[in-house]
C-alpha cells in the first residue's frame, strides 16, 4: 500500500499544495487531476522520491520511502513526461539501457518483443532522433511490458502524443496491471477507456 500523509510541496518560495493525504491500495488506479501548473508532476516526483517534501511523508508498505529506497525502487516503475531517449540509439538500445539503469536484467529478445507489442516493429533499427513523438513515447511505454513485477506504476502524462488505438491499448495495459493486484498513479488531461474505475485526486483541493 502507498500512503501519503499531510504532504506539502514548496517550489522556490511558493507553496504549491499542503495537507495532501491519500492511500492507494492494490488494484487501484489513481488519476491525479488539476489544471496546468497546479502541481501534478511535482506530486509524482515527491511520491517517487525524486524530490523532497516540505512537510509530510510518503510510505510504501508502511515504511517511509527514504528509509528503504532500494526496496521501494524495486517495486516502482516511474515514467516521466519526457521521453528521455538517447537520439543516437535505436529503440532497442534505448529500452535495454533504461532497463539496465533500473536494475532489470532483460535480454535482447524480450526487449524486442516488448517493442513489437507496443507497435514499433518497423522502427527497431532506426535512431531515436527520427522517430515521431508518439513513437518516442512508445519506446518508454514498452517498459510496462517488462515491469509487471513492479507493483507501483507512476506515470506522468503517459497518453501524450498517442493515437486513439494506442490510448485504448495503454488503458487496457494499465487496467490489467491493476486487476493483477498492481497500482497505477498517473496524470493525464485526457479521458481514456479504463476497464477499472479510476479514483480521481484533485490537487486543486489542496492548493495554497
Ligand atoms: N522556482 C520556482 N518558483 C516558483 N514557482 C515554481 C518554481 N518552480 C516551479 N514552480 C511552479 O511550480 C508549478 C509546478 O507545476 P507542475 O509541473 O508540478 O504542474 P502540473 O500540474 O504537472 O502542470 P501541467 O499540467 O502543466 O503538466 C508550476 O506552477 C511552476 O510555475
Amino acid at each position: 500500500m502507498l500512503e501519503i500523509e499531510d504532504l506539502a510541496c514548496l517550489k522556490g518560495d511558493r507553496l504549491l499544495f499542503r495537507g495532501l493525504a491519500l492511500t492507494l491500495a492494490a488494484g487501484e488506479l489513481l488519476r491525479v487531476a488539476g489544471p496546468n501548473g497546479v502541481g501534478k508532476t511535482s506530486l509524482l516526483r515527491l511520491v517517487t522520491g525524486l524530490a523532497l517534501a516540505e512537510a509530510g511523508e510518503v510510505r510504501w508498505q508502511g515504511v517511509a520511502i527514504g528509509r528503504d529506497r532500494d526496496a521501494f525502487h524495486r517495486d516502482l516503475l516511474y515514467l516521466g513526461h519526457a521521453s528521455a531517449l538517447n537520439d543516437l540509439l535505436t529503440p532497442l538500445e534505448n529500452l535495454r539501457f533504461a532497463c539496465a539503469a533500473a536494475g532489470d536484467e532483460v535480454d535482447e529478445g524480450t526487449c524486442m518483443e516488448a517493442l513489437v507489442r507496443i507497435g514499433l516493429a518497423d522502427q527497431l533499427d532506426l535512431p531515436a532522433r527520427v522517430l515521431s513523438q508518439g513513437q518516442r513515447r512508445r519506446v518508454g511505454l514498452a517498459r510496462l511490458f517488462l515491469s509487471s513485477g513492479r507493483r507501483l506504476w507512476v506515470l506522468d502524462e503517459p497518453f501524450t502524443a498517442l493515437d486513439v488505438r494506442a490510448v485504448a491499448d495503454l488503458a487496457t495495459t494499465l487496467s490489467d496491471h491493476c486487476r493483477a493486484g498492481g497500482m497505477v498513479m498517473l496524470t493525464t488531461h485526457q479521458d481514456a477507456p479504463f476497464a477499472v474505475e479510476p479514483r480521481v485526486l484533485d490537487i486543486g483541493a489542496y492548493a495554497c
